[in-house]
């Protein structure tokens, strides 16, 4: 189906916000056209949520422009051009499932019914509850459901899942199918590689408020592969072993040391340089899985 509105579904350009010494964003652009379903991907504190709230207009950027359907941020969340799902979005909690997500539906000038919609977020069975009453995964598919009554041509949603057991998350992500087969733009922040591999077609990952990979899955894991350095290095500093020319990260475990490596030609030999004791050296290719952790690990990158 071709997708609901034309043009960008968002425009992302030189966003940058500070808090206090933090710089929690720091210049992104990206641009998402519709009918993509991207997974914004990183470690705590990366500024996936900043981000979010910056283009949910919840949060002023200090610099740089938002768009979302060639509308500003608030104005396309007062039409009904995005939903979202945050992470810790309140709940009315005397009332119930039901009657929330219809008050929510009301607001909207063109919602969905109240009944496909709490059978999309899989919470039928707890339509009459109120929501005092709900588990962490009713409460999150809840929120699901609020974003979705409106029937919007974006949904953005931080970090989905957090709190839903296997099979609700199953769940969750058929229901989002459903909703991405519409021709419907998604922008999902995770933790969890498993997930946007799944099912984003698209994969920005951030850190330290910054873009460092965009691209399919299979780029985006390429672009992460690389190759590790171990040595046996007594007392050895993190610190210094990761400010290696070629190192993306450093550990240290008892005498033995590992460098994950975008450039292992130039680690192993600055490490000689710099710490002539060092021995026993080995290099071999990371797993796919660790380089991208590696990628996105909270230690610092070179
Ligand atoms: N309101 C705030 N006041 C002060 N610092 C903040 C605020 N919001 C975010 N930060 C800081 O900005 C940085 C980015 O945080 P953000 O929540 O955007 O990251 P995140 O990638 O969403 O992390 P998580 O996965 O833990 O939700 C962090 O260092 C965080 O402590």
């Amino acid at each position: 189906m071709t997708p609901v509105r034309v043009g960008t579904a968002i425009t992302l350009r030189g966003l940058r916000k500070r808090y206090g010494d933090v710089v929690a964003v720091d210049g992104v652009d990206l641009v998402v056209a519709p009918g993509e379903v991207v997974a914004l991907l990183g470690p705590n504190g990366a500024g996936k949520s900043t981000t979010i709230d910056m283009l949910l207009g919840l949060t002023a950027p200090d610099d740089g422009d938002v768009s979302v359907f060639g509308l500003a941020p608030h104005e396309a969340v007062t039409r009904g051009v995005v939903g979202a799902m945050l992470q810790e979005a309140a709940l009315p909690e005397d009332a119930t499932v039901a009657e929330v997500v219809g008050m929510v539906g009301s607001l909207h000038d063109d919602p969905l019914p109240t009944a496909e919609v709490l059978r999309r977020s899989g919470i039928v069975d707890v339509a009459n509850r109120r929501c005092a009453k709900l588990s962490g995964g009713q409460r999150q598919r809840t929120r699901f459901a609020i974003a979705l009554v409106g029937n919007p041509d974006l949904l953005v949603l931080d970090e989905p899942t957090t709190a839903m057991d296997v099979s609700a998350r199953k769940e969750f992500w058929t229901s989002m199918r459903e909703f991405t087969d519409q021709g419907r733009t998604v922008l999902f922040a995770t933790h969890y590689l498993e997930e946007a591999e799944e099912f984003a077609d698209r994969v920005v990952l951030m850190r330290g408020g910054k873009i460092v990979a965009d691209g399919t899955v299979a780029a985006v894991r390429e672009a992460a592969s690389g190759r590790t350095v171990r040595a046996t290095l007594p007392g050895a500093d993190r610190e210094r072993l990761a400010a290696l020319p070629g190192v993306t990260a450093a550990s240290v475990r008892g005498d033995r040391i590992e460098l994950v490596c975008t450039d292992a030609d130039a680690a192993a030999r600055a490490l000689l340089i710099e710490f002539p004791r060092a021995k026993d050296l080995e290099v071999s290719s990371v797993g796919l899985e660790a380089a991208f952790l590696a990628l996105t690990s909270e230690q610092e990158q070179r």
